[in-house]
């Protein structure tokens, strides 16, 4: 999918919502335990349920993986189920030495059919490069993550004084362009969206941290948001747990509907 056809579904659905796919065998509701297979039961009646305010969905890959086979049959089964026109990422935050990242990009781009991947950069180009040889997929490279122990190393000075998380926006240009890399910032990270954006004015950013985590969606438009909207905000647990009784679905639509009603008016506001 193109940042165009992205940027057409976001007015269309009045939505930049991207719904987190992290699905939990142990926080299902448990009348799902008597299907075949509870997960994919599960994502199915969720994605039903949110599609239309939806633009894109976000499995994170963990949740599967620790399933082992079946985790993985849940997980393609989801891929295959979800609507052509609403844009795929593997949250996956994979990286390693070229050759081995070339294997993961063809496990999630080919063997899989996701549109993105999230990816780590502290291995630096050659672990990131091989990822972006496909064809209309994205690298979502992590920037400024919603986390506390961003701190650690994200958020400090380098040698020439620049933090590390500037260093990793400006020097990741030299490998894709905005039509291929986007960054993900936190929502927790408020008014440091105007750093990331003085450095990455066009870039679509992937911005988790909506909901459980407590981040802001005012601010995170306010200071983050660009001509093409630019973002893609994330929720997992605040829509998917909104209930956990026979009307999970719909209460998860409910959640979904609110969020996407504060985005149309946040579209208002700062498009
Ligand atoms: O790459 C991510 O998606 C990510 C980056 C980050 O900085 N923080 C973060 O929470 N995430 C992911 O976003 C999702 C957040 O889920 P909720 O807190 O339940 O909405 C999880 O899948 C996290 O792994």
């Amino acid at each position: 999918m193109t940042r165009q056809e992205l940027f057409t579904n976001i007015k269309k659905k009045r939505s930049f919502l991207c719904v987190g796919l992290d699905t939990d065998i142990t926080k299902i509701p448990s009348h799902l335990h008597k299907e075949q297979d509870p997960i994919f039961e599960f994502n199915k009646q969720i994605i039903d349920a949110t599609a239309d305010v939806t633009v894109a969905y976000k499995p994170n890959i963990a949740f599967y993986e620790a399933l082992g086979p079946k985790g993985w049959e849940s997980l393609q089964k989801t891929l295959d189920y979800i609507p052509n026109d609403i844009f795929t990422i593997a949250d996956a935050k994979r990286g390693d030495i070229g050759n081995t990242s070339a294997l993961y990009a063809r496990a999630f781009f080919e063997a899989m059919s996701f549109d993105s991947i999230t990816v780590a950069p502290y291995m630096g180009r050659d672990s990131v490069k091989p990822f972006l040889q496909f064809d209309g997929k994205w690298v979502i490279l992590l920037g400024l993550t919603s986390n506390e122990g961003f701190a650690d190393f994200q958020n400090e000075p380098m040698a020439d004084g620049k933090k590390l998380f500037e260093k990793v926006i400006t020097t990741s240009q030299q490998w894709g362009s905005a039509d291929n890399m986007m960054y993900v910032v936190g929502a927790t990270r408020g008014e440091m969206f105007k750093e990331v954006r003085a450095l990455a004015p066009e870039h679509f950013l992937l911005v988790p941290g909506i909901g459980a985590q407590g981040g802001d969606l005012e601010a995170t438009c306010k200071y983050g948001m660009n001509s093409q909207c630019g973002l893609l905000v994330n929720s997992a647990r605040g829509i998917i747990y909104a209930g956990n009784g026979v009307d999970f679905a719909e209460k998860a639509k409910l959640a979904a509907t609110d969020l996407q009603q504060q985005m149309d008016e946040m579209l208002e506001k700062y498009l």
